[in-house]
C-alpha cells in the first residue's frame, strides 16, 4: 500500500508559484542582494564532518555566506555509517530556532535531517512565524549507509514541510515517499514524479539523480520558471566512492547562493559545478576508511601554508644528496670523464632541450601574468638557441656532428621518460607545469655549485668552459625567478593541486638524477635484442 493511500500527498496550504513566493519575500529582480548572506542550517550532526550541519557550514563558507546552525539531532556516525541518534526534543529545537531569529536577520534557510514528527512540526511552526526569504528543504530520510534518519511516522510531517519550502531537493527514494509512489527506476519516470510534487506543493523541485547508474549524474530543476519548466544539469559521473554528504552539501550551496541570484537556476548551476570539483578532490582528503566526504574547499588556496619552493626543496632532500654524490658529476669535476661519455651527455641534453623548450612555451601560454608569459617565452628561446649553440659547437668540434645531426639526435629511453613526464604535466594546469619545469633550473644550478666546489682551480681543466657555465650568475637569477613563479602559482592552488605540484617537482628531480647519471649507467643497459629470423 502506498503512503498516498492513507495520507493526503500534500497539505492544504495550496501551491503558489515560485515567482509569487519570491515576490512575497521582496526578492524581486531589482532588490538589493546581501553580499554575505546569513544562512541557517537546521540539521543533524556528523562528527566526522562529511554530512549534516558540519557539511552545511563548510558549503556555506565555500560560497562566502555567513553560516549558522540549529541542531535537530546528535548523530554518532562516521564514514562507515550511523551508530546512534540522540534527539534533544522539539522544545529545545524551538528554543534554538527562536534564539537565532529573535536576534539575526536570516537570508536563507537550509533544512536537512529533521529526525522525527515533533521536530518537523516545530520547524514548520517556526517557518510560518518567521517567513525566511528562501527555504531549501533536503528531505533526508535514510542515510546512504541504510540507517533511518527520519522516524517512519514522520513522513507526513515532512510532506507538510515541503509546502513551506521554496526548493525541495529529493533523491529518487525520497521523491517516491513525498509523492506516495514506488521509487522511479528511469529518469523520465522520476521527472514525472517531480512534476507531480511541484504541482501539488508549489515548491520548485531539484531532483537528484546521484542514485542512478550511468556515465552522467543528472539533476533536474522542475518548476523554477513555470509549472512545465524543466532544466537538466548533467555532469559526467565522478568515479569515486567518496560521496558521503553530497546531498547535504549541494542543498546548502544552493541556499548560500540563492540570496545573491535572480533565480534557482543560476544558483543550482554554480552549486552543481562546485560539487563536482569537491567530489573530484574528495579522495585526496583521506578522511576515514569508508565512504569519505567531498572536499568542500577544493577550489580555495589554504591560508597559512608554507612557501612552495621551500617545501619542495625539502621534499627532494634524498635526490639532492644523490645528485651531489653522482659518479658523473665527480668525474666531470676531476676531469676524468671520457670525451665519449661527455659527448653522449651533451647529445642527450640537446635532445632534451628541444622538448624542454616546447614545455616552456606551453607554460608561457598558460601563464596568468604578462611577466610570467614573458619569462617562460624567453626561456623557451634561450634553451633552444643559446644553449643548443654551445652543444652544437662542442659536438661539432669533438664528435664531428653538423647542425642537422645534432637536431635529429634520438632521445635515449631515460631522456624520453623525462620529457614525457614534462609533457604530461603540461597537460595539467599552469601550476603543475611550472612545478615540473623547476628542477631543471634548480637542481642544475645546485649541481653547478657542487661542480665548481669540487673542481677547484679550472686552469687546464678539460671541461673548464662547461663548469664555469654552470656557475653563471644569469642562470642562478633565472632559477630564482622560476622559483618565484612556482611559489606564486602555488599560492592560488587548492590542496590537491599543490600536492600534484609537489609530486611533479619530485618526479622531475628523480629524472634529473637519472638523466645525468645515464652518461655512466648506459654501459649497463641491455643491447637491443636482435629480431629472430
Ligand atoms: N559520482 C558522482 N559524480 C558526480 N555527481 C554526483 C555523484 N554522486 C552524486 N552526485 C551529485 O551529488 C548530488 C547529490 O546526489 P544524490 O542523489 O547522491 O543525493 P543524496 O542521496 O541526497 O545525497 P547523500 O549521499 O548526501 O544522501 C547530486 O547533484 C548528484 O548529481
Ligand atoms: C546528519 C546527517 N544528515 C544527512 C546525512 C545523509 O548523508 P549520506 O546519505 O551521505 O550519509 C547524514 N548521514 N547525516
Amino acid at each position: 500500500m502506498s503512503l498516498a493511500a492513507t495520507t493526503p500527498v500534500l497539505p492544504t496550504t495550496g501551491p503558489t508559484s515560485a515567482a509569487a513566493r519570491d515576490a512575497a519575500h521582496g526578492a524581486s529582480p531589482g532588490a538589493a542582494k546581501p553580499s554575505r548572506p546569513r544562512v541557517l542550517s537546521i540539521a543533524g550532526t556528523d562528527p566526522t564532518g562529511g554530512a549534516g550541519i558540519q557539511a552545511d557550514l563548510k558549503a556555506f563558507a565555500a560560497h562566502g555566506a555567513y553560516g549558522m546552525a540549529v541542531t535537530t539531532a546528535l548523530v554518532a556516525q562516521n564514514t562507515h555509517g550511523v551508530r546512534t541518534v540522540h534527539v534533544p526534543g522539539a522544545d529545545f529545537l524551538t528554543e534554538q530556532l527562536d534564539a537565532v531569529s529573535d536576534d539575526v536577520v536570516i537570508d536563507a534557510v537550509k533544512i536537512g535531517m529533521v529526525a522525527d514528527e515533533p521536530g518537523a512540526r516545530a520547524i514548520a511552526a517556526w517557518l510560518r512565524r518567521v517567513q525566511p526569504p528562501f527555504v531549501v528543504l533536503d528531505p533526508v530520510m535514510v542515510a546512504t549507509s541504510g540507517h533511518r534518519l527520519l522516524d517512519e511516522g514522520a513522513e507526513q510531517a515532512v510532506r507538510e514541510l515541503v509546502a513551506l519550502a521554496d526548493l525541495v531537493t529529493p533523491n529518487l527514494p525520497e521523491l517516491a515517499v513525498l509523492v506516495g509512489e514506488q521509487a522511479a527506476t528511469t529518469w523520465p519516470d522520476a521527472l514525472a514524479q517531480a512534476r507531480r510534487l511541484h504541482a501539488a506543493s508549489g515548491a520548485v523541485v531539484l531532483l537528484k539523480g546521484g542514485h542512478l547508474t550511468g556515465e552522467e549524474s543528472p539533476d533536474a530543476l522542475v518548476g523554477a520558471r513555470g509549472p512545465d519548466d524543466v532544466t537538466t544539469f548533467s555532469v559526467p559521473r565522478v568515479d569515486t566512492v567518496h560521496t558521503h554528504g553530497t546531498g547535504c552539501s549541494l542543498s546548502a550551496a544552493v541556499a548560500a547562493l540563492r540570496p545573491r541570484r535572480d533565480g534557482w537556476e543560476s544558483a543550482t548551476r554554480d552549486a552543481k559545478n562546485w560539487l563536482t570539483g569537491a567530489l573530484q578532490a574528495g579522495g585526496a582528503l583521506a578522511v576515514g576508511t569508508g565512504r569519505g566526504p567531498v572536499d568542500h574547499l577544493a577550489h580555495l588556496p589554504t591560508l597559512g601554508q608554507r612557501v612552495f619552493s621551500e617545501e619542495a626543496w625539502e621534499r627532494i632532500a634524498g635526490w639532492r644528496e644523490a645528485v651531489e654524490r653522482m659518479g658523473f658529476v665527480r668525474a666531470l669535476a676531476d676531469g676524468s670523464l671520457s670525451a665519449g661519455d661527455f659527448g653522449f651527455y651533451l647529445a642527450q641534453d640537446a635532445a632534451y632541450l628541444a622538448e624542454y623548450s616546447r614545455v616552456l612555451s606551453r607554460a608561457s601560454q598558460l601563464a596568468p601574468t604578462p611577466e610570467a608569459r614573458q619569462f617562460f617565452a624567453g626561456a623557451a628561446v634561450t634553451s633552444l638557441e643559446v644553449e643548443q649553440a654551445l652543444h652544437r659547437d662542442w659536438l661539432g668540434a669533438h664528435a664531428g656532428m653538423d647542425r642537422g645531426a645534432v637536431e635529429s639526435i634520438d632521445p635515449s629511453p631515460v631522456t624520453a621518460a623525462y620529457t614525457n613526464h614534462l609533457h604530461a604535466a603540461s597537460n595539467g594546469s599552469y601550476a603543475e607545469t611550472v612545478a615540473a619545469l623547476l628542477p631543471c633550473y634548480w637542481l642544475y644550478s645546485h649541481i653547478g655549485d657542487v661542480l665548481v666546489r669540487q673542481a677547484g682551480e679550472l686552469d687546464g681543466h678539460p671541461y673548464a668552459r662547461w663548469i664555469s657555465l654552470y656557475g653563471d650568475p644569469a642562470f642562478q637569477e633565472a632559477t630564482r625567478a622560476a622559483c618565484s613563479f612556482a611559489d606564486e602559482a602555488a599560492r592560488w592552488a587548492s590542496p590537491a593541486e599543490r600536492e600534484r605540484m609537489l609530486r611533479a617537482f619530485e618526479v622531475s628531480s628523480m629524472h634529473e638524477y637519472l638523466f645525468f647519471e645515464q652518461g655512466l649507467t648506459r654501459a649497463t643497459w641491455p643491447a637491443p635484442p636482435r629480431a629472430a629470423r
